[in-house]
């Protein structure tokens, strides 16, 4: 089955009926955003009032493939046994994100409730907005908003979903300092029209294989051009207002809570901290997957231990035992053929978010916080043999991570003890 022996996947393999109303706009139509929101907003009791429109982050690809399918796409859910494969039909269209015009005209429509955004978690460190020529995803989304409000148009929520920890709060204080900047005018109409909402997201989606159109056509009948695999376990923990409505996502198991921060700390931590150890000490023993790493005894201690230093400082009420054993089944599934060099970007800026704030934690408690030391010294050891890029740990490590853990005599003794000397 071919490209060119199989129909292209369209709106009418769904069997179901016209195509919902667009009334979330979403920035960054990468994996995930397919994988998570698109499906919760897919599965709501109400899914037939709400599509998405979608703007692409820095490549149009996304709209290349989803355009001539109407947006429409397979979900593969990989389990240990077996694939799943269902349509997903609430993206109602997807058009470049540098048509910031569209995007504009988008966000000010009167029907849009919801704006959310996949961008990565670099996209969040901007200073600057040029809203006469928009260029960054944070800096769109300003010239939408202003948009809006040129418009008239009524308040709306935005929920970040990307892997930041206090995302809702972040976002707000930087699209503020944005508008401050370039369009001070706005500054007020934000703050009384725009709810940010903190989210906690969770679903591993690893980068589609280059032979998955063929693998998925030859399951289903249909050339799919964008498929998307994850796994089946599914989570989203959001907190905020949505003034002009949201889906039932709730109807779909997301969960909505007073605060998320537990939750975000309970992930941040223990399932991308361990994924950034793993990418880190399983690239330095020659390991290719996240399966292959959890499976080597040293790999495994080493998250074990961090977890340990995790759990003192996160809620029992989490179920954190069961967290555990459900992470090592995540983690286990060898079909899901999850990169360790997928995830091993960026290192220096994660595991300040991720292992840095519970070694801080251990030391102001006393303890050695030997856990997070281990995992530090895996990525000074995994930067040095160049399995990691050194973004900005070149020279002292622990400065580029932090100030506090750089001035802990016992922090760093041990982190020296297995790293070698690190000054
Ligand atoms: N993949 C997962 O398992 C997973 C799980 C939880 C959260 N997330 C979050 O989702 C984000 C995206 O993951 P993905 O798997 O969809 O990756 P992806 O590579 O499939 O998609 C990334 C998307 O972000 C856009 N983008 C990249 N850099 C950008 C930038 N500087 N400005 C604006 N847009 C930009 C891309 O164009 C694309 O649309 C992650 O960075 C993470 O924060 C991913
Ligand atoms: O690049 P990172 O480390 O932010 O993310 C890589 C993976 O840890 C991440 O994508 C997880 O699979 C995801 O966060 C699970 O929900």
């Amino acid at each position: 089955m071919t490209a060119t022996t199989t129909p292209r996947l369209n709106r009418a393999a769904l069997a179901a009926g016209p195509p919902p109303p667009a009334r979330i706009v979403h920035l960054g139509v990468g994996a995930f955003h397919r994988s998570h929101q698109a499906w919760y907003t897919a599965h709501a009791a109400d899914a037939d009032r709400w599509g998405i429109a979608g703007f692409t982050g820095r490549s149009a690809a996304a709209a290349d493939r989803l355009g001539p399918q109407d947006g429409v796409y397979t979900l593969v859910t990989r389990d240990h046994d077996g694939d799943r494969f269902e349509l997903i039909g609430s993206i109602v269209g997807v058009q470049p994100g540098d048509r910031h015009d569209r995007l504009a005209a988008a966000i000010a429509a009167p029907r849009t409730s919801v704006v959310t955004l996949t961008i990565t978690e670099a996209a969040y460190d901007v200073t600057h907005a040029d809203l006469t020529s928009p260029r960054t995803a944070l800096a769109r989304l300003l010239h939408g908003l202003s948009a809006r409000r040129d418009a008239g148009g009524g308040p709306l929520a935005v929920v970040p979903c990307d892997n930041l920890p206090d995302n809702g709060t972040r976002l707000a204080g930087t699209l503020r300092r944005l508008a401050e900047q370039a369009a001070p005018d706005l500054v007020s109409w934000l703050d009384e029209h725009v709810s940010y909402v903190s989210t906690s997201v969770d679903r591993i989606t690893p980068r589609a294989p280059a032979d998955l159109a063929e693998y998925v056509a030859a399951a289903t009948g249909w050339y799919d051009e964008a498929p998307v695999i994850a796994e089946r376990f599914s989570d989203w923990v959001l907190s905020g207002d949505f003034p002009a409505g949201r889906p039932a996502w709730d109807t779909a198991g997301a969960q909505f809570v007073p605060d998320v921060e537990p939750y975000e700390a309970r992930k941040l931590w223990m399932l991308n901290g361990a994924h950034t150890a793993l990418a880190c000490a399983g690239l330095l023993r020659g390991h290719r997957t996240v399966d292959d790493a959890i499976a080597d005894a040293e790999c495994r201690a080493l998250v074990g231990r961090y977890w340990d230093e995790c759990e003192r400082h996160l809620p029992p009420q989490l179920d954190l035992t069961r967290y555990r054993q459900d992470l090592l089944a995540r983690f286990g599934n060898a079909r899901m053929d999850h990169h360790l060099t997928q995830i091993a970007e960026d290192t220096t800026t994660k595991l300040r978010v991720r292992v840095v704030p519970v070694a801080l934690r251990e030391l102001a408690a006393g303890r050695r916080a030997d856990g997070c030391a281990a995992v530090v010294a895996e990525w000074v050891r995994a930067v040095r043999a160049a399995k990691v890029p050194a973004d900005g740990a070149e020279g002292d490590p622990l400065a580029a991570l932090s100030p506090e853990l750089a001035s802990s005599r016992t922090f760093r003794e041990t982190v020296d003890s297995r790293a070698g000397s690190i000054g």
